[in-house]
C-alpha cells in the first residue's frame, strides 16, 4: 500500500509496540481516541472485513477514516483487497468501528499476537460484539461459488501447533490464562443471523471453518484431511482474532464468503488463484455486505 504519511507520521507508525502488553495497547488506544476524538472512537461493534466483507466498509454512514499507517503499532497490509482502513461510524443506527483490512498471520511472521492487536483495541474501544468474515473455499460439497456460511465452530489448526496469539505470558488485565471457546460463535446472534437470512430469502449454510497457516493453497489431501476431521470450509485467517475476542468477553458472529471450491481429488484438481477469490468476493460482496448491515439494524446490545 502507498504511504503518503508525513515524517512525523510515519515515525508515530514505526513506534515499537508489544502486542502482548497491557500498557502498550492503552496506548495506541489513546493515540487514536486523540486522532478522531473520544466519542467517535467509543464502538459498540466491531467488524473485521475479510476478502469478501470489504464493500461494508463503504456503506458505514458518517465515517471517520483512520489510515493504519497512523495508529501506533499496526503493521501494513499487503494482501490485494485489504484496504487497510479503522472506520468509524454508524451502520443500521448502532456505533460500528470496521476494520477494513485484517493481519494474516503468513504475512506477519506467524506473530498471532501481532495479528490480533485490532481485536485487544477495539475492546478497549467499548465493542461487545465482534463480526468477522473471510474468503474461503468450500470442503462441504452443497457448498457453491457465492454462498455464505455462518460460522458455527472452528478448527484453528495453527494453534494446535502452538501457534496461539494467546502463547507467552498473560497479563491477567487481558483476561484468562486458559480460555474456554466452547462458544466461540455466539448462538444467540447464530440465530438472528439465520431469522434475517430467511426473511430476506439469502440461502445460508452453518458449518465448521478451519484455518490453515498459507499462504499456499490446501493440497488435494490436505482438503480431503479436514473434510475428515469435519470442517466445510477452509482459510487463513480468522480463528486467531476470534479466540482473542473470546478471551475479552466479547461475543463473535463469523461468515464465510465461499469463494472457490476447494480441491479433494488431485486428478480432478483445478488452480486455485487469490484472483479467483477476489473476482467472487466481488461479485457476492454488495449482497453478502448488504445482509450483514440487516444484522447490525437488529442487534440488542
Ligand atoms: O482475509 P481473508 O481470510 O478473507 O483472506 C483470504 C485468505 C487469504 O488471505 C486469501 C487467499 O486468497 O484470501
Ligand atoms: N484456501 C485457503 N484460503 C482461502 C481459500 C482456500 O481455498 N479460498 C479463499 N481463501
Amino acid at each position: 500500500m502507498e504511504n503518503n504519511n508525513s515524517p512525523t507520521q510515519a515515525a508515530e507508525h514505526d513506534q515499537k509496540i508489544d502486542p502482548r502488553n497491557y500498557d502498550d495497547i492503552l496506548a495506541v488506544v489513546a493515540s487514536i481516541k486523540e486522532q478522531v476524538g473520544e466519542e467517535t472512537a467509543r464502538s459498540d461493534i466491531g467488524i473485521i472485513c475479510g476478502s469478501g466483507l470489504g464493500p461494508i466498509g463503504d456503506t458505514v454512514q458518517e465515517p471517520t477514516i483512520l489510515p493504519y499507517s497512523k495508529i501506533p503499532g499496526f503493521p501494513t497490509t499487503h494482501v490485494v483487497g485489504h484496504k487497510g482502513n479503522m472506520i468509524f461510524g454508524k451502520l443500521g443506527g448502532k456505533k460500528v468501528v470496521c476494520l477494513q483490512g485484517r493481519f494474516h498471520p503468513y504475512e506477519h511472521n506467524m506473530d498471532l499476537a501481532l495479528c490480533t492487536l485490532p481485536v485487544r483495541v477495539m475492546h478497549q474501544l467499548g465493542i461487545k460484539i465482534m463480526i468477522v468474515s473471510n474468503a474461503a473455499g468450500g470442503i462441504n460439497a452443497v457448498l457453491r461459488h457465492g454462498d455464505l456460511m455462518l460460522i458455527k465452530d472452528h478448527i484453528f489448526l495453527p494453534a494446535l501447533a502452538g501457534f496461539s496469539p494467546l502463547v507467552g505470558c498473560n497479563d491477567p488485565r487481558f483476561g484468562a490464562r486458559f480460555v474456554s471457546v466452547h462458544d466461540a460463535y455466539d448462538k444467540q446472534l447464530r440465530n438472528l443471523a439465520i431469522e434475517v437470512g430467511r426473511r430476506s430469502n439469502m440461502t445460508l449454510y452453518e458449518g465448521v471453518y478451519v484455518m490453515s497457516g498459507g499462504p499456499q493453497y490446501e493440497s488435494p489431501a490436505e482438503v480431503s484431511l479436514f473434510k475428515t476431521v469435519g470442517a466445510d470450509a477452509l482459510g487463513m485467517s480468522t480463528c486467531h482474532e476470534v479466540t482473542v475476542a473470546r478471551q475479552c468477553g466479547i461475543k463473535v458472529l463469523g461468515f464465510s464468503l465461499i469463494t472457490n471450491i476447494a480441491n479433494l481429488d488431485a486428478d480432478q484438481s483445478v488452480e486455485v488463484s487469490h484472483e479467483e477469490v477476489m473476482d467472487i468476493a466481488k461479485q457476492a460482496g454488495e449482497r453478502a455486505s448488504s445482509f450483514v448491515s440487516d444484522i447490525v439494524q437488529e442487534l440488542s446490545l
